[in-house]
């Protein structure tokens, strides 16, 4: 495999929170994949041909009045991408009953103990939305239940899913390196019951799930929810997340287009996971 070439962006934050989380996610969503805070701010990479020169037009943290942030930028061949998340990975406990941690972390007092190596890979738990998500899921009746987790990521949603007694699940994502992660984590949790492709929508084909999930954000969603709603069967829950309040009706307006019904969401700063059930 090529090893790729990322830029990387040094940035320095005064006062450092809330803005540095703010940053983070909102760099996240322009497609930065990976981030170590440090003393002063936070170093993000993203992938050379992600890339462009517009790249953070629309990060709105850098236009506010209460913080100061500035940055330079290296490009860079090689990031030891494990020595660097090892210092910032801290376990995470959702609701009392689900850790996600990594395999170094000794084992939480959990009844869902999902380990996880992100490398570069979204999926820890610590983002709003995969929290979120991961909450829906612990609500949810997956016993047997088909499941896609599209946009897996490290494939923490879909392994938790089996966890919860989901069979079979697919676990899709467009990004190489996300499905290759997924694969190893799957393999981590001793999971038996997903499998994992690289790719999109198109994959679907005819095939039919009890439950979709999907946290990727609000433009892809909202071109790919009709897919979902094909892919789901009568009855079928779709969980969505990726996107901010005020998006809520406009997704929410693209379900009901597709006979998918709003049943409830959760809201954590600022960020929705929301879900919809087909009539
Ligand atoms: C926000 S992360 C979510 C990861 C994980 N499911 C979680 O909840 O933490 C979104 C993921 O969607 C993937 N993705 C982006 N566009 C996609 C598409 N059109 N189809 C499938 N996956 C996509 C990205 O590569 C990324 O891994």
């Amino acid at each position: 495999m090529t090893v790729p070439v990322y830029i990387g962006y040094y940035f320095t934050i005064q006062p450092l929170q809330p803005a540095t989380e703010i940053l983070i996610a909102e760099l996240g969503y322009a497609g930065f994949e990976s981030f170590v805070e440090t003393e002063n701010g936070v170093e993000a990479f993203i992938q050379k041909p992600e890339w462009n020169e517009h790249i953070l037009d629309n990060i709105h943290i850098l236009n506010s009045d209460e913080f100061e942030i500035t940055y330079t930028t290296k490009e860079i061949e090689q990031v030891n991408w494990n020595k660097e998340w090892e210092k910032n990975f801290n376990p995470i406990v959702v609701d009392d009953i689900c850790g996600v941690r990594a395999p170094f972390h000794e084992k939480s007092d959990v009844i869902y103990d999902i380990v996880i190596e992100p490398k570069m890979s979204f999926g820890t738990g610590h983002h709003e939305t995969t929290h979120m998500m991961i909450q829906h899921l612990l609500k949810a009746d997956l016993e047997n239940q088909k499941v896609l987790d599209m946009g897996c990521g490290t494939g923490v949603l879909a392994i938790l899913a089996e966890m919860r007694g989901a069979q079979p699940i697919d676990a899709i994502d467009i990004d190489n390196w996300c499905y290759l992660n997924t694969v190893e984590n799957v393999e981590r949790n001793h999971c038996r019951h997903i499998t994992a492709y690289e790719g999109d929508v198109s994959l679907l084909d005819d095939k039919r799930y009890d439950v979709v999930i999907a946290n990727i954000n609000r433009n892809i969603l909202l071109k790919d929810i009709s897919s979902y709603a094909k892919t789901l069967k009568s009855k079928g829950q779709l969980f969505l997340s990726g996107f901010y309040s005020e998006d809520l009706e406009l997704i929410t307006k693209e379900c009901n287009a597709n006979n998918l019904e709003f049943v409830n969401s959760l809201d954590r700063n600022n960020w929705i996971a929301a879900c919809y059930k087909l009539k």
